[in-house]
């Protein structure tokens, strides 16, 4: 285990993707090697492939299951992912994630943004780096995903499902509704999301998004719709068969999406203009240094933010 995240930063990926169902490797990329940093959280879920761009530039692709889809949303070690990005450099994370739509508009096979996040998980994912330590903090979540990468993602995710060909379309502004599996949701659950706002639906972008704030690393999520959940009436309730029909072309189409625009997003990550919001968020969401902060946590705490707990 290293001493903390920056020490370690050899490798110097600004960007980080995490790959959900059906996205188990960007192989459209050239493979370099693999990491599997022993984080204090443990071991990510997979090792983490370094792969290059064609100008050279690295980026890091994470398994959200591990490799072979073996670890269940509520048992994915996202403290364990989120630390182990952030100690090989990654500030901006693209995470994709296989989705449920709770509207009509957004059929199976679109791509969406979310901007909002609605927590139907059940408390027993350990959802803060803080937990379990004497230290106290409260990290700003008003706004889950980094609104100015989401906002810089929109054109070139946009260009890029248009360049593709399929006819996929992009969604913006959307409220996704995160449960805690691994059963889907009951129909009557479903309409009461549509009720509360919801227009999508998945397992497992918490706690990934407050974890990755916590980091002070820039999070956002490409949710790909996959069904149309359990809501529609004359429709059959969603079923992991259904979910598979749909997987294979997401995949494809975000691995074309990844290629398409890492290269200009590690740009705007390098030059950190679309990360402005998470650089020092934590600064003040840290309750003052008491007696009780034992070294030991301070060192754990220097994994994931070097510069409070040095
Ligand atoms: C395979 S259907 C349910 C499963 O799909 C989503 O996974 P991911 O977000 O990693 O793409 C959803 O969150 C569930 O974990
Ligand atoms: N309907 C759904 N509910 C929860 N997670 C999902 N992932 C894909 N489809 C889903």
């Amino acid at each position: 285990m290293s001493a903390n995240a920056t020490s370690e930063n050899e490798e110097n990926v600004l960007v980080g993707v995490i790959g959900g169902s059906g996205l188990y490797h960007l192989d459209n990329l050239t493979y370099v090697k693999h990491v599997n940093p022993e984080t204090p959280w443990g071991f990510p879920s997979s090792p983490i492939t370094i792969c290059s761009l064609p100008s050279g530039t690295r980026v890091a692709f994470l398994a959200r299951h591990g490799p072979g889809h073996t670890i269940s949303p509520s048992a994915v070690p996202s403290r364990a992912n989120i630390a182990a990005l952030k100690s090989l450099g990654v500030r901006a994370i693209l995470a994709f994630s296989a989705v449920g739509s709770l509207r009509e508009e957004i059929p199976p096979g679109h791509f969406i943004l979310p901007t909002q996040i609605i927590d139907r998980t059940k408390g027993i994912r350990p959802a803060s780096f803080f937990e379990g330590t004497s230290v106290v903090a409260h990290a700003m979540f008003g706004e889950p995903f980094s609104m100015k990468l989401v906002k810089w993602l929109e054109g070139p995710v946009r260009k890029a499902l248009e360049d593709e060909g399929r006819g996929v379309q992009l969604h913006t502004d959307k409220c996704i509704v995160c449960m805690e599996g691994p059963q889907f949701s009951t129909r009557a659950e479903s309409l009461m999301y549509r009720m509360w706002g919801g227009d999508l639906i998945n397992m497992s972008v918490l706690p990934e998004a407050k974890l990755a704030r916590e980091a002070e690393i820039g999070y956002a999520l490409i949710a790909t719709a996959t069904d149309y959940d359990s809501w529609r009436p004359h429709s059959e309730a969603v079923t992991a068969a259904a979910v598979f029909k749909v997987l294979h072309d997401n995949a494809s189409t975000s691995r074309h999406v990844a290629a398409t625009i890492l290269e200009d997003l590690h740009a705007a990550a390098l030059d950190g203009d679309v990360l402005t919001e998470e650089a020092g968020s934590m600064k003040f969401s840290i309750m003052p240094r008491s007696e009780k902060r034992t070294d030991e946590d301070t060192a754990k705490l220097a994994y994931i933010l070097p510069a409070y707990f040095s």
